[in-house]
């Protein structure tokens, strides 16, 4: 579990994490959302002990993160911005790795290679942008990280290659219960992949939720009704939007499917239809109701 508490970081005087306080459990994958300069990348390398907080705490188990190398261990950190060093080929770096995490795992390296398909002896400055992401990727999951924290990983795959790499990191947490926290600027770049998302905006967290229950608790409603649309009916949903679109009614209700069939149901309605939001309908609801404009923290 890594567990954040009361964490505030500046930068030259400019706060630019205020009070932040969350958890993330063993096995998840945490979407970190939020526009450019929200403050994700900050997080992240306070997260990972690149950087350290002037207040609150930073722990992976109950144990602080920042200069210690027993947690450094079993987390890999990759950046926005890839390093390599300059000259080496994968089969190089690959050695520094295998010297860095004590728990490299040789056959899995072999066995990425089949996966990734780049020549090992290449040196990685010569690869694209992408390739370089890739060999980033096959690193990283060769050391068998506990903790993968990833800043905006999927920048520069393509689709095919950004499938592959999804499937991947599903398998560690599935397989190894291994932890992802991923930052995007990029809503429905990860929300096929993460099981719980926050969102940043001006070093605050405004929103964290698990996306099943999220995607359980809210509901998109059509319904039309013989003559005037029952008053009390309103009163009983917890209406989070409401549209007419002629004699139909469209509201966003928060509730459970079951609960909402059976309160509209009791009304006779002529038109009934429940449906599923997509996850960017309900942040703009979840965070309509908190007053921000969601378009302007989530484009
Ligand atoms: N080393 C630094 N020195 C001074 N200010 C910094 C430094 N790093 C980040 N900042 C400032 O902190 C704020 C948050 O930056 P950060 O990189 O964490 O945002 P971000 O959410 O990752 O943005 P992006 O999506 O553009 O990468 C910005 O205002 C940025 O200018």
């Amino acid at each position: 579990m890594i567990e954040l508490r009361g964490v505030e970081k500046s930068f030259q005087n400019q706060r630019v994490l205020n009070d932040i306080t969350l958890q993330i459990k063993t096995g998840s994958i945490y979407g970190l959302l939020g526009s450019n300069g929200a403050g994700k990348t900050t997080l992240l390398k306070v997260m990972a002990g690149i950087l350290k907080q002037e207040e609150g705490s930073v722990q992976v188990n109950e144990a602080p993160v920042f200069e210690n190398p027993e947690v450094k261990n079993k987390m890999v950190f990759i950046p926005d911005r890839l390093y390599f060093f300059p000259h080496y080929t994968i089969e190089q770096m690959s050695k520094f790795y295998q010297n860095i995490y004590s728990g490299w795992d040789q056959p899995r390296f072999e066995e990425l290679k089949n996966i990734f398909g780049l020549d090992i002896k290449k040196k990685v400055s010569q690869f694209s942008k992408g390739m370089q992401r890739q060999v980033a990727f096959w690193l990283a999951l060769s050391a068998m990280p506990d903790i993968l924290v990833l800043d905006e990983p999927f920048d520069g795959l393509d689709p095919v290659v950004r499938k592959k790499v999804k499937n991947l990191l599903i398998r560690d947490v599935a397989e190894r219960q291994m932890t992802i926290v991923i930052s995007s600027h990029n809503l429905r770049e990860v929300e096929d992949i993460c099981d719980y998302v926050g969102i940043i905006h001006n070093g605050d967290i405004l929103l964290e939720k698990d996306l099943d229950d999220l995607k359980a608790d809210i509901h998109k409603v059509q319904a039309a009704f013989r003559n005037h649309v029952p008053a009390k009916l309103k009163q009983e949903l917890t209406l989070l939007h409401e549209e007419k679109r002629g004699s139909v009614r469209l509201w966003i209700v928060r509730g459970k499917e079951e609960v909402i069939t059976e309160k509209v149901g009791a009304y006779n309605p002529v038109v009934f239809d429940l449906l599923p939001l997509t996850l960017e309908e309900i942040f703009i609801y979840e965070m309509g109701g908190v007053g921000y404009n969601v378009e302007n923290i989530l484009v």
